[in-house]
């Protein structure tokens, strides 16, 4: 970083910008600096510019992050701001993630123009559109009978397809809803005993370089802890199941006082089986009961479990 910028790396898309406004909003706030000292710079990244085919043959992880880390890296950028859904567990040599904003909301919402109120409700046979391994499985867990199809594309693009009639719901999360303002989206949060949420799900980390001890101290008095308690369970449980990249997963920490409550569940990309585990321990514990969850789940699970 020169002595009087900051240059905010992102991704172009309306989410990913307003998440980058608010981190710069932020930073002003607590450092006291002009708009003038911030400057938001967009990558374009893979994901972003593969609108051909579904994302997952393209290849999977760091779709969405490799670019801009490659822009940390070589000092393009001083900082990068992400949704830390979509975060790799292991960040490269070099870089480190370790402030959080508050998270917002971290439930799905049910999306419909019908007046079918959620899952339930949709008659027999009906089509639900969404990308999300996940959002799919647990999905079909429930109503097996249901279709899914393929669903890509900004919550405009979306909300057009439901109103062409290609689907007649489709899943977003909460949080993009209420990050972008988007009030007037028929949107029904979905409690996350029903389905439960993305790890790290409304949540909205910093990268930087770890040697660039200037930012380091820019970003501390903007970091959320409890946000950061909360991920370190989250994704403590998505680390060692992280090998099976395809694996629908799921799992939510929640705060109480010094007790972290973990809810995680892995699912047949299917459906035809869930195998959920919730337990509570100390807030500090929280990354070795991610662990040690997934390490339950896998070994119930046993080999072929995601065939
Ligand atoms: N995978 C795309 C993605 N990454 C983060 C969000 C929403 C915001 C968040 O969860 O922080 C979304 C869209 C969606 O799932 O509706």
């Amino acid at each position: 970083m020169t002595q009087d910028l900051l240059r905010i790396g992102t991704r172009g898309s309306p989410l990913a910008l307003a998440q980058a406004h608010e981190t710069r909003d932020r930073l002003r706030e607590a450092t006291g600096l002009p708009e003038a000292a911030f400057e938001i710079v967009v990558i374009r990244v893979t994901g972003d510019v593969i609108q051909d085919r579904s994302l997952r043959e393209a290849g999977g992880k760091g779709l969405f992050t490799k670019e801009i880390e490659e822009a940390l890296l070589s000092g393009e950028v001083d900082i990068a701001v992400h949704s830390m859904k979509d975060m790799p567990t292991e960040q490269p040599e070099g870089l480190a993630l370790d402030c959080f904003l508050p998270r917002e909301d971290t439930r799905d919402a049910f999306v419909t123009l019908t007046e079918h109120a959620g899952i339930a409700d949709l008659p027999e046979g009906a089509t639900v559109g969404t990308s999300s391994l996940r959002r799919r499985a647990q999905l079909l867990a429930r109503r097996p009978d249901l279709k899914v199809v393929e669903f890509r594309g900004n919550v405009q693009t979306r909300l057009s397809k439901l109103s062409q009639g290609i689907a007649e719901a489709t899943f977003l999360a909460m949080a993009g809803l209420n990050r972008l303002g988007y009030a007037e989206v028929p949107a029904r949060p979905i409690p996350p005993d029903a389905m439960l949420p993305a790890i790290a799900q409304g949540a909205i980390g910093i990268e930087r370089r770890s040697a660039d001890d200037r930012v380091r101290e820019m970003l501390a008095p903007i970091h959320h802890e409890p946000t950061g308690q909360r991920l370190a369970a989250e994704r403590g449980f998505l680390r060692r199941l992280d090998g099976s990249c395809q694996t629908p997963i799921a799992g939510l920490a929640e705060l109480d006082g010094d007790r972290l409550r973990l809810r995680g569940e892995i699912l047949r990309p299917d459906g035809s089986r869930v195998l959920a585990d919730d337990v509570t321990g100390a807030v500090a514990e929280g990354a070795e009961m991610g662990r040690a969850m997934a390490e339950r789940l896998l070994g119930e699970a046993g080999p072929g479990f995601f065939g």
